[in-house]
């Protein structure tokens, strides 16, 4: 295979058998998952059903679970969590360079902040921006470190509807740009068809569906939403 070839096809995450547990409760059960590089997938399932701790083994951020599988994972991975997790003795420009060096950081934090629509608050405190300004401070702060994989645990999940809709187009056009394999934990299935490539259901431990969510096929939204709820036990004509 070509070098150029074999890079476009290597995935990015690959979990063989990976288990956690929590004192003696199994979480996650023996999955298997490749995320594609590049690619945008979704993660739902039920509360508690894992979603976070699958999250976290891939960032390397689950300590004190105990655990087997193996896990490969890109270098360089950012996280955005529900709360924008902003240093509140920070001004904004500060916090989005948190950790960095280099002669040109400054540069690049000012342009990832103008990406993010936040040109010109660079010197404003964290309690000086809205819910979804601090959410948009979080997104440059992951993609000024240029990540080739973006895990975003319900980055969204305490936004107003409006604001959701605006970040999910930021979200989609930043990644549409740059590029990063990205893993979104959501609890919204329409969130997950509007912005996933790939939408997977977590369901006793394993990958329980695993749907491509083809853009520019016949697909309604509501065929993909009518299966996604049924692989999670909803029926989409409840009250
Ligand atoms: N540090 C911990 N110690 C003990 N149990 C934990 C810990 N973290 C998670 N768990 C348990 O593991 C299970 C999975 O939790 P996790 O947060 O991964 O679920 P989730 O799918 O992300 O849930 P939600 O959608 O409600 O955020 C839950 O039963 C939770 O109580």
């Amino acid at each position: 295979m070509a070098p150029h070839t074999e890079q476009l096809t290597r995935p990015a995450v690959r979990l063989r058998g990976l288990t956690r547990a929590f004192e003696g409760r199994t979480v996650l059960d023996g999955l298997d998952l490749d995320l594609p590089a590049g690619q945008f997938t979704a993660l739902l399932g039920h509360s508690g059903s894992g979603k976070s701790t699958l999250l976290r083994a891939i960032a390397g951020i689950d300590h004190g679970v105990a655990g087997s599988g193996t896990l490969t994972a890109p270098e360089r991975v950012s996280v955005v969590f529900q709360d924008s997790r902003l240093l509140p003795w920070r001004r904004i420009l500060p916090n989005v360079l948190l950790g960095l060096d280099g002669k040109d950081a400054g540069e690049r934090g000012r342009a990832a902040l103008a990406e993010v629509g936040l040109g010109g608050r660079e010197r404003a405190w964290p309690s000086e921006l809205s819910g979804g300004e601090q959410q948009r401070a979080a997104l440059a702060r992951s993609l000024v470190r240029e990540p080739e994989l973006l895990l975003a645990d319900e980055p969204f999940g305490a936004l107003d509807a409006l604001t959701r809709i605006k970040m999910h187009a930021l979200l989609r056009q930043l990644w549409e740009r740059h590029r990063p394999s990205v893993l979104l934990v959501t609890h919204d299935v329409d969130e997950a068809i509007a912005l996933a490539d790939r939408v997977l259901v977590l369901e006793d431990g394993r990958i329980g569906l695993d749907l491509t969510v083809d853009r520019d096929g016949p697909h309604a939204h509501g065929e993909y939403r009518t299966r996604l709820l049924k692989a999670l036990g909803v029926s989409d004509d409840a009250p």
